[in-house]
């Protein structure tokens, strides 16, 4: 029987064909000839089998003339969910790969970010970052910015306007830079982390929302650090940082903050550590560490693109879901050179097929389980799982419609393949010319309406 929200306003589409999404229990759960409406609020208002529609026109008042028929080659699938990545930086995104983290940081990273005080550069550089995601479906991101709080509400104002869910962090930093002038006074870090929140929350924009984001540990002060934990209890709101993410790292965090027990420790004795926080990459997390993510309900972003780049560490993302810490994938531009989440996908299975390599026993992730990290773990991870991250009746429509046989895309189809293979051969080998429509909450925003670059 078709599962339906009949409470919900008129529809606004209705797709019938193949649609492959994850759930609590399957990773991949294959739904063929199904129809799924889409009402007026961008909202998923039933799924059903295709032999129901007669009944399904007659309950939701559409005709079978408005349904969308999907071409034996296409599926829908959710939109992908990038847990972390620097808008920021995508200008060197591709390059300046050659050194470890912190040398990398004063190197090429702050020296570029301090460039966002210019509003100009950074509405080009965040247009272009945006643009660039959306195409390649990531339907939800969770943005770095720079310490600059008008070119954070700037790509703020860029992701609503290309209709894409983000989350958007003004960068705050307050100790450690060699870059001068790519710092700020400990007040100024709060006043500005408060201006940035208020101007954002003001603007009502329904699907992007600010998120408090200490750079590091590393780059903060403890009394920062504290601050930054009551901003984001007074108002509720997300946090994102780094942490684990390389050897020498770790190292300085314990020199920084002896009175810690653990990294994870330093961010939990500032209450950082709540269920809408998110770090970023956790390579080096101990067991204990792991158990504290988890009474705490905080997650954690796997960024292995940058790890590899940068040399710093292979996350073991099964003892991480062994622990039941929530956990999604981040593209971590440009750490990570591709902006692509389906570069992460491919990225996650690479590093666990290290482990293997590494140990034999090690119980690699299969296509299927990345596949759910790469849509509902992202979304569960940044706790919108009640709005996004899978076709469910009630979440908003965020969703792919994938081409594998798109012509002049980069998938050669030799013969009809089963849904499971189509979807496999797009994690491993399509890109966005197999991305022909993406929608966010109901709003087809790929292809772009406004006049292309
Ligand atoms: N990969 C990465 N790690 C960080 N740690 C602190 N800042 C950064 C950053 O910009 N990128
Ligand atoms: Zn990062």
């Amino acid at each position: 029987m078709a599962d339906t929200d009949r409470s919900a306003c008129a529809i606004s589409r209705v797709y019938r064909g193949t649609f492959i999404h994850s759930t609590h229990k399957s990773a991949v759960q294959i739904l063929e000839d199904a129809l799924l409406g889409v009402n007026t609020e961008g909202k998923i208002a039933f799924i059903g089998k295709g032999e129901e529609l007669h009944k399904l026109t007659q309950t939701f008042g559409f005709s079978p003339a408005e349904v969308t028929q999907l071409t034996q080659n296409e599926f829908f699938m959710p939109g992908m969910v990038d847990t972390h990545i620097h808008a920021s930086q995508y200008s060197y995104a591709g390059t300046a790969l050659d050194l470890p983290l912190l040398q990398w940081l004063n190197t090429y990273t702050f020296p570029v970010e301090s460039r966002f005080k210019d509003l100009e550069f950074a509405n080009k550089i965040y247009t272009q970052i945006v643009k660039r995601t959306l195409r390649n479906g990531t339907t939800t991101a969770c943005y770095f910015a720079t310490i600059h709080t008008d070119a954070s509400l700037l790509l703020g104002q860029i992701a609503n306007d290309f209709g894409q869910r983000a989350l958007v962090g003004k960068v705050c930093m307050d100790r450690n830079n060699a870059v001068k002038h790519y710092k700020e006074a400990l007040q100024e870090s709060q006043e500005e982390t408060c201006r940035f929140i208020a101007e954002l929350l003001h603007k009502k924009y329904p699907l992007v929302k600010p998120v408090v984001t200490p750079r590091f540990a590393l780059s903060c002060t403890g009394a920062l650090l504290r601050q930054l934990g009551a901003i984001a209890k007074n108002n509720n709101l997300h946090i994102q940082s780094h942490i684990s993410e390389t050897v020498e790292e770790v190292k300085l965090v314990k020199e920084l903050f002896p009175e810690s027990d653990s990294y994870t420790d330093v961010y939990h004795k500032h209450n950082l550590l709540t269920e809408k926080t998110l770090m970023a990459h956790g390579c080096y997390l101990s067991d204990e560490e792991l158990d504290l993510f988890r009474e705490t309900g905080a997650s954690l972003s796997h960024c292995p693109g940058s790890n590899f780049s940068l040399c710093s560490g292979v996350l073991n993302v099964r003892n991480v879901l062994n622990h039941k810490v929530k956990l999604g994938l981040g593209t971590d531009v440009a750490g990570g050179y591709s902006a692509s989440m389906l570069d992460a996908v491919r990225r996650t299975l690479d590093a666990s097929k290290v482990l293997t390599i590494q140990d034999p026993e090690h119980d690699t992730l299969s296509f299927e389980e990345v596949f759910r990290l790469a849509t509902l773990g992202g979304s569960q991870a940044l706790s919108l799982e009640d709005q996004t991250g899978n076709f469910e009746v009630g979440k908003d429509f965020d969703a792919l419609r994938v081409n594998v046989a798109a012509p002049g895309g980069p998938i050669d189809l030799i013969q009809f393949e089963e849904p499971k293979i189509m979807l496999e051969k797009f994690l491993n080998l399509g890109d966005d010319r197999n991305i022909v429509e993406v929608f966010v909450a109901g709003r087809k925003v790929v292809p772009f309406t406004e006049p292309a670059e």
